[in-house]
């Protein structure tokens, strides 16, 4: 459904060159939900703007549903909806005057605007709000109803380029449940960008990372979990020398990685660490090493990150306050 092979986007400024997208080639397949990951000035919203025909690519090429971003733009649109960081209503228009204007825009009928305008405001359960100023919403009203205006033609692939940004946790939930029930009820192939480790974490099946323009992984949340980042468990001991004892037993274990002691602890990473501990803690019993306590830090995708640049996304990334 998308596919871009070896897009390039250099920005000429008056201190240089910036190459803000270097080689990106991916594919989305048909109806899946795929996160786009990086911190600040990674790329994202470059990448997206190239392969949604708002941004020509320096070198590369993008296709849309089979038809080449660059050739053929106009039904690239077709297919698709964006909803950029600044997109957004008028904000002297009441909401359903707002959604049909937009359907007219992309040709639509009088009484077919108004018909898909009733159907989003339905779905996105703004009903209540179909004859306010769209200056009167909430932050999260706005946010749905920029989703709606990009579904009035009612695309096959949406294109959110950091949706959830700037809402409140709760309407950063409501949000999202908006936006799982669209997809459960249309099947559309949703691409979005954000901030938000959690939310990619949560919602996306697939997560494409991000940084100085290129892309550094590209998996399932889990994987790249489990490959980059692995679980980590944490042990106490009585004595160091206990400890030392189990780093020893440790390194036996299949797959388990960065073995450190430090004083009468042990911490250790492997993959499947709720499976592997009983059974290691009942091999160091057998050998008389008494565990004191255990726990087990599951990785997140910020973890996937550091391991990956040796950098933390979450410092990098957060959005402003
Ligand atoms: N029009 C432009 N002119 C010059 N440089 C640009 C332009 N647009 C983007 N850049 C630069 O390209 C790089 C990538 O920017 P981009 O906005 O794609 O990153 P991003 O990952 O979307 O960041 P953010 O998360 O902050 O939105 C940055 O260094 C940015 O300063």
């Amino acid at each position: 459904m998308i596919r871009a092979s070896n897009l390039t986007r250099t920005f000429k400024t008056k201190a240089g060159p910036v190459e803000a997208v270097r080689g990106l080639s991916l594919e989305v397949a048909e109806g899946e939900l795929v996160a786009f990951l990086g911190p600040n000035g990674a790329g994202k919203s470059t990448s997206v703007r190239m392969l949604t025909s708002l941004l020509p690519p320096t070198s590369g090429q993008a296709m849309i549903g089979g038809h080449d971003v660059a050739r053929n733009p106009v039904a690239v649109r077709q297919l698709i909806g964006y909803v950029g960081q600044g997109t957004g209503s008028g904000p002297y228009h009441r909401v359903r005057d707002e959604l049909i204007t937009q359907g007219r825009a992309y040709r639509m009928s009088y009484p077919d605007a108004r018909k898909r305008a009733d159907e989003l405001l339905a779905i996105l359960e703004l009903e209540p709000q179909a004859d306010r100023d769209c200056a009167t919403l909430s932050g999260g009203q706005k946010r749905r109803l920029d989703v709606a205006l990009g579904l009035m033609h009612t695309p096959r692939i949406l294109f959110l380029d950091e949706p959830s940004t700037g809402l409140d946790p709760h309407s950063r939930a409501n949000l999202w449940e908006h936006i799982i029930r669209l997809r459960r009820q249309t099947g559309m192939t949703i691409f979005l960008t954000t901030h938000y480790l959690d939310e990619a974490d949560n919602m996306a099946e697939r997560v494409m990372i991000m940084d100085h323009g290129k892309m550094i992984a590209d998996d399932m949340p889990e994987k790249l979990k489990a490959d980059l980042a692995g679980d980590q468990i944490r042990l106490r001991f009585r004595s160091e020398r206990e400890a030392g004892s189990a780093a020893e037993q440790a390194r036996n274990l299949p797959a388990a990685r960065d073995i450190a002691r430090e004083g009468n602890h042990l911490t250790l990473t492997v993959n499947k660490g709720e499976s592997l501990l009983p059974g290691f803690i009942c091999e160091l019993h057998n050998s008389g090493v008494e565990t004191q306590s255990a726990n087990i830090h599951r990785p997140t995708l910020d973890d996937v990150f550091l391991s990956l640049t040796g950098r933390s996304l979450r410092e990098t990334a957060e959005p402003p306050a």
